[in-house]
C-alpha cells in the first residue's frame, strides 16, 4: 500500500520571515505541479508563485527532492513561505485539500528509517540534535547522527557473526576430535569482545550526562550561605535567603550552562537536628541529592560545622562569607555577598564536569535504551563460555548478536519505534 503524503511546518511557530514546510510520499510531485504549475527542477531552489484554483497563496521557494535521494527516501520537498500564520495556514489547507496529511512527530525520520536511510541510533542522534542545547550536546549529538555508535555496534556483531560460524563449525566434529586450539581461540576472541563491551558502558554514565546534564547539590548546614551561592551562581533570584536557620525546606532547582555542559544546580535544606517534621523531610532530601548528584558543593562559613559531613573526596569544598573571615587551608573561599572568589569556584566546577564528561574521544552510548541493550549483549557473552553444549554457546552468541541488532533497529524493533519516534518534534 502506497503511504500516505505527509507535510509539517518544520520551523518554529514564533514570529519569523520565514517558515519551512516539508512534504513526504508518493504525491508530492503531483502536489508540486498542481500548486507551483510545473515540477521545479530536483534539488534546486526556485522562485514559484503557489496558486491553488485561482487563489494565489504566497510566492515561495520551492525544493524538490526525488526519491530515494531524500531525506526520508520518498519523494520530497520543501516550501519555504513568508512565515504569516495565514500563508502557512492558507498552503497547509491546500495541501490536505489535495490529500496530504499532517506528520505526526518524528514521522519524517521513521520513514527514513523504514526506507533504510538511517539506522535507529542515527534517528536518535537526530532527535538529539534538535534538541541540543550546549556545545557538548551538539558535538555528541552530530556524532552519533553520523553512525559513530552504529558502527561501533554493526562491527561487533559483524565479529560476533564471524565467532558464531566458527562455533558451528564445531558443532559438526565428534566430541572426542574437536580441535581444542579452535575451542581456546573462540573462548579468547569471545572474552576479549565482551572486555570492550564493558570498557563502552563505562562511557555511558559521560555520554548520558553530556545528553542530560549534570547535576550539582549545594550542601551544608543552616545559614552558611547555600541559597546565597545558588542565586550567585545562576546570576538571578532563584531561592529565598534570610538569616534565619532553616529558610530552605525543598530543593530548589535552576537549570543553567556551565563548560559547555547543562547543569542542574539543587540548592537544599540546612542539614541540622530538628524536631519540626517538615525540616526534617527537607533534610532527608537534601541527603538524597547528596548522595545521587555528580558533584557537591560542601558549604561551610565562619561559625558554622567546618566538617558537617564525612569527608568525600569527590567533593568541593566552599567555604562562604570570607568577607567576614579568610577560608581554611583546602576550602574555595568565596563570598556569596561581594561575589568575591565566585570566579575560582566556576573555574574549579568547570574541570571537575569536564573531567566527569571526559571521553577521550570515544563514541558513549546516550541512553538508558543502549545501556540496556549492551548489557544484554555482554550477560549472553557472559554466560556462553560456562554452557557445556557447543549448540547452546553457539545459541549465546547469537541471542548477543541479536540485542546488537535492535540497537541499530536492524532486526525485531517494531515494538519499539513508536517509544523512540514519538520523542521526535513535529517536523523531523
Ligand atoms: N557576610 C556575609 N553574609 C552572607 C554571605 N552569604 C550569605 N550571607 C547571609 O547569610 C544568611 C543566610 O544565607 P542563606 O543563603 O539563606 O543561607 P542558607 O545556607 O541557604 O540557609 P538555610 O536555607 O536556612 O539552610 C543571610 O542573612 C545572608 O544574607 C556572605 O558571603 N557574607
Ligand atoms: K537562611
Ligand atoms: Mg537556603
Amino acid at each position: 500500500m502506497n503511504p500516505t503524503t505527509i507535510f509539517a511546518r518544520a520551523t518554529g511557530t514564533g514570529r519569523a520571515a520565514i517558515a519551512v514546510l516539508r512534504l513526504s510520499g508518493p504525491a508530492t510531485a503531483d502536489m508540486l505541479r498542481t500548486l507551483c504549475g510545473i515540477l521545479p527542477e530536483p534539488r534546486r531552489a526556485s522562485l514559484r508563485a503557489l496558486r491553488h484554483g485561482s487563489d494565489l497563496l504566497d510566492h515561495a521557494l520551492v525544493l524538490w527532492f526525488p526519491g530515494p535521494r531524500s531525506y526520508t527516501g520518498e519523494d520530497g520537498a520543501e516550501l519555504h513561505l513568508h512565515a504569516g500564520p495565514a500563508v502557512v495556514e492558507a498552503v497547509a489547507e491546500a495541501l490536505v485539500s489535495l490529500g496530504a496529511r499532517p506528520a505526526e512527530p518524528g514521522e519524517f525520520s521513521r520513514r527514513a528509517f523504514s526506507n533504510g536511510r538511517i539506522d535507529l541510533l542515527e534517528a536518535e542522534g537526530v532527535a538529539d540534535l534538535v534538541e541540543a542545547e550546549t556545545q557538548a550536546q551538539r558535538r555528541q549529538a552530530l556524532q552519533q547522527a553520523d553512525g559513530a555508535l552504529s558502527r561501533l555496534y554493526d562491527g561487533w556483531a559483524q565479529r560476533l557473526r564471524v565467532l558464531l560460524a566458527h562455533q558451528e563449525a564445531l558443532i559438526d566434529f565428534p566430541d572426542e576430535d574437536l580441535p581444542p586450539e579452535i575451542e581456546a581461540a573462540l573462548a579468547r576472541d569471545t572474552a576479549l569482545l565482551a572486555e570492550e563491551m564493558r570498557a563502552h558502558l563505562l562511557t555511558g554514565a559521560q555520554g548520558e550526562r553530556i545528553r542530560d546534564g549534570l547535576v550539582v547539590a549545594i550542601v551544608g548546614p543552616p545559614n552558611v550561605g547555600k541559597s546565597s551561592l545558588l542565586n550567585r551562581l545562576a546570576g538571578r533570584d532563584a531561592a529565598m535567603v534570610s538569616d534565619i536557620a532553616g529558610t530552605t525546606r525543598d530543593a530548589i532547582e535552576v537549570r543553567l550552562v556551565l563548560a559547555d555542559l547543562p547543569v542542574t544546580l539543587i540548592d537544599t535544606a540546612g542539614i541540622r537536628d530538628s524536631e519540626d517534621p517538615l525540616e526534617r523531610e527537607g533534610v532527608r532530601r537534601a541527603l538524597r541529592h547528596a548522595e545521587h548528584a555528580d558533584l557537591v558543593l560542601r558549604v561551610a562559613c565562619p561559625g558554622a560545622g567546618m566538617e558537617p559531613e564525612p569527608r568525600v573526596p569527590d567533593d568541593i569544598r566552599v567555604w562562604n562569607k570570607t568577607d567576614l573571615a579568610p577560608a581554611p587551608e583546602g576550602w574555595i573561599g568565596v563570598s556569596a555577598q561581594t561575589g568575591a572568589g565566585l570566579d575560582v569556584l566556576r573555574e574549579r566546577l568547570a574541570a571537575e564536569m569536564r573531567r566527569l564528561t571526559d571521553l577521550a574521544g570515544a563514541a558513549p552510548l546516550t541512553r538508558a535504551r543502549h545501556r540496556a541493550g549492551i548489557s544484554e549483549a555482554l550477560e549472553h557473552l557472559d554466560t556462553a563460555p560456562h554452557l557445556d553444549l557447543p549448540e547452546l554457546r553457539g545459541e549465546a552468541l547469537r541471542l548477543a548478536m541479536q540485542a546488537l541488532g535492535r540497537l541499530t533497529g536492524r532486526i525485531g524493533v517494531e515494538d519499539l519505534l513508536d517509544t523512540v519516534f514519538n520523542q521526535f518534534c513535529i517536523g523531523k
